[in-house]
C-alpha cells in the first residue's frame, strides 16, 4: 500500500517543528521505525539535531542533498520526517514521490514564503502533491493576535536565505505587515 504525504507549513514560530515531532512520537509509540532529516545549511541547534524554538530536540540526519536521504532508508522504515524543506534542492519532490510509492509515509515541515513574500519553490511543490496540508499560524508580534502568517525581518538584509531566529525575524499578521510597509 502506498504511504501518504503530509506537509506542515506556515511562518516562523508557528509550531511547524513541534507538530512534525509530535508525529514522530506517534510512530515511535507504535514501535514503527522513523528517520528524521534536516538540511545541512541549518546549523542553529547543532549538527545532528532537530529542535523546536522551545528547545525540544530529536536526533536527526543532516543532509547536503536530497538524494542522501536514500542512504538511510531500508524496507524497515515506516515514516520519514523532513524539517526545513524550503532549504532542500528541487530533487526532494521526486524522492518524496518515490518513497511514498514504496509505502513510506513522508512528513515535511517548512516555510511557505520568505520575508520578501516569495514562495519557497520546494515547499510550494510539496504542498501541491500533499495528501494532507497543515497550515499553522503564529502569534503576531505586533498586535498579539494568533493570526500571523508572515515572517518579517527586523535586521538589515542578509539575503533571502539567512539562518536565524528572534534576533532576525518576527512573526506578523497581514494587517500589521501592511501597516509596517506603509510606515505606520
Ligand atoms: N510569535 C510566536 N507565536 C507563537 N509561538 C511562538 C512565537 N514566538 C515564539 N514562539 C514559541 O515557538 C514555539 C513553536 O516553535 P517551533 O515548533 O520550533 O516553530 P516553527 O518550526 O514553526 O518555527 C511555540 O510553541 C512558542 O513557544
Ligand atoms: C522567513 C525566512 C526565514 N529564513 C530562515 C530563518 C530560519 O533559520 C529558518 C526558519 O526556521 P523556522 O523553523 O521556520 O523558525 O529559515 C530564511 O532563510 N529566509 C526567510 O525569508
Ligand atoms: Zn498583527
Amino acid at each position: 500500500m502506498p504511504g501518504k504525504i503530509t506537509v506542515i507549513t506556515g511562518p516562523m514560530y508557528s509550531g511547524k517543528t513541534t507538530e512534525l515531532l509530535s508525529f514522530v512520537e506517534i510512530y515511535n509509540i507504535g514501535r514503527k521505525k522513523t528517520k528524521v532529516f534536516k538540511p545541512a545549511i541549518d546549523n542553529r541547534y547543532g549538527e545532528d539535531i532537530v529542535s523546536t524554538h522551545t528547545g525540544f530536540k530529536v536526533k536527526a540526519f543532516k543532509v547536503d542533498k536530497s538524494k542522501e536521504i536514500y542512504k538511510y532508508i531500508d524496507e524497515t522504515v515506516s515514516a520519514i520526517f523532513i524539517d526545513e524543506v524550503q532549504f532542500f534542492d528541487i530533487e526532494l519532490i521526486d524522492l518524496v514521490k518515490d518513497l511514498v510509492f514504496k509505502g513510506i509515509d513522508v512528513y515535511c515541515a517548512g516555510l511557505d514564503i520568505s520575508y520578501l513574500e516569495n514562495p519557497f519553490e520546494v515547499t510550494a511543490k510539496l504542498l501541491a502533491i500533499a495528501d494532507e496540508v497543515i497550515k499553522k499560524k503564529a502569534v503576531c508580534e505586533k498586535c498579539g493576535e494568533h493570526r500571523a502568517t508572515y515572517s518579517y525581518k527586523i535586521v538589515p538584509d542578509g539575503g533571502e536565505i539567512d539562518i536565524g531566529g528572534k534576533e532576525k525575524y518576527i512573526a506578523i499578521c497581514r494587517e500589521c505587515l501592511h501597516k509596517l510597509k506603509n510606515g505606520r
